[in-house]
């Protein structure tokens, strides 16, 4: 298979869709590898290196585009890169398709075949594909917050680790999945106060293994919501709903209800953030401020850290990517569920639920069943 690979073009974002590692694999599997010009140039992987793993060097996103079966990138593709999608090529990066009706909208009229990362599954009821961008997110959630509490970046001027004979900022994180527990190893680190809510009563007790007397851990009611938020110094949104636009937890009371200076990290502004105030920032411009509180709500956050983030990434998706390349596409999706779970778009049909439940009417969507889809 002739496999693409684009330089990524959202604001900041450094990371790249295969490492010079995972180049290797596919193309000592008998696959041709085309990198754009520079693609990983930021994060230290020059053109030599992957000329050495097998790959040619392309000068423009347009060959990329015009040539290879299958792309590989990091961010949802921006809308020029969207217009270059055709039928018959496979596009294999994260999508979150619910809270953006124009990219659903192209991928749909692109007629290619759109698997989304952050929808491939796994038989842990995990997301694997996910999971390594929700541990940096999570990990990195609370070093943006420490950063805006201080008084120059906006904060309240509160130190979550407190000192001797001064008690620790008090960290909130709401959901305690993948995100939530990374970000409540590094809050427990630093030695603040943590709380996690979460709706899953199974997930609360692993958590409650996991971390012991570390942390609190709370059923999420609209009670404890109201209560921790008004007491925090940091609020981290972790919550998913996989697929599906975030539910907003936080309203704009909660946010004027909080101490002036407190932070919030909307970590699911990728899936349209879960406080009723956020919207999707940059790392260029990543904060601002709604009734005192400081809003952080980058979309790519493991963009900021973009060569960990690429080497964690194929760690994952370099299994599924081989599977793609070496079967097919149509072939790898029948014999892997998990696989044909991160199809979310083909040949024009919207194949993932959660996405037509949330623009289907604003877009007159019809859902499609993956597997139907791709047997037409
Ligand atoms: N902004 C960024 O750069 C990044 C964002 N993310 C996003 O972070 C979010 C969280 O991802 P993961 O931790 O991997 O998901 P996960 O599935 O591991 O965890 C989500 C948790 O939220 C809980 N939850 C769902 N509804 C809830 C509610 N109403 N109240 C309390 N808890 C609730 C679930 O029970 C689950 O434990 C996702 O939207 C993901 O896309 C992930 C990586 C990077
Ligand atoms: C998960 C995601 O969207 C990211 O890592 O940018
Ligand atoms: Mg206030």
């Amino acid at each position: 298979m002739l496999i693409g690979v684009p330089k990524e073009i959202k604001n900041h974002e450094y990371r790249v869709g295969l490492t010079p590692a995972a180049v290797k694999e596919f193309t000592m599997h008998g696959h041709d590898v085309l990198i754009e010009d520079n693609a990983g140039l930021a994060i230290g992987f020059d053109n030599d290196q992957y000329i050495s793993a097998g790959a040619s060097i392309v000068d423009s996103a347009e060959e990329i585009f015009a040539r290879a079966e299958m792309i590989v990138k990091v961010k949802e593709p921006q809308p020029d890169e969207c217009k270059m999608l055709r039928e018959g090529q496979t596009l294999y990066t994260y999508l979150h398709l619910a809270p953006d009706p124009k990219q659903t909208e192209l991928l749909v009229a692109s007629g290619a075949t759109c698997i989304a990362y952050e929808t491939v599954t796994d038989s842990r009821n995990g997301l694997p594909l996910l999971a390594p961008m929700s541990e940096v997110a999570g990990r990195m959630s609370v070093q943006a917050g420490a950063h805006y509490l201080e008084k120059a970046h906006g904060g309240s001027g509160t130190l979550l680790g407190g000192v001797p004979g001064v008690a620790p900022g008090k960290v909130l994180v709401i959901g305690g999945g993948v995100v939530g527990t990374n970000a409540a190893k590094m809050a427990i680190g630093m030695g603040a106060d943590v709380t996690i809510l979460d709706r899953s009563l199974p997930r609360l007790r692993e958590l409650d293994d996991i971390f012991a007397n570390q942390i609190k851990t709370v059923y999420s009611t609209i009670d404890a919501i109201d209560y921790y938020s008004s007491k925090a110094d940091l609020v981290i949104g972790a919550v998913l709903v996989p697929g599906a636009a975030a539910p907003k937890l936080l309203t704009r009371e909660h946010i004027a209800n909080m101490k002036e200076g407190s932070v919030v990290v909307d970590v699911a502004i990728d899936q349209g953030g879960c406080f009723a105030t956020s919207k999707a920032t940059t790392h260029q411009d990543p904060v601002y401020v709604v009734d005192g509180v400081v809003h952080y709500c980058v979309a790519n956050m493991p963009g900021g850290v973009a060569r960990t983030s690429t080497m964690a990434l194929n760690n994952a998706t370099l299994p599924f990517g081989l599977a793609l390349a070496n079967k097919g596409p149509m072939q790898a999706m029948l014999d892997d569920p998990h696989l044909l779970n991160g199809l979310n778009v083909h040949k024009g049909k919207v194949t993932y639920k959660a996405v037509v439940d949330a623009l289907g009417e604003q877009l007159g969507l019809e859902y499609m069943d993956a597997k139907a889809a791709i047997q037409m």
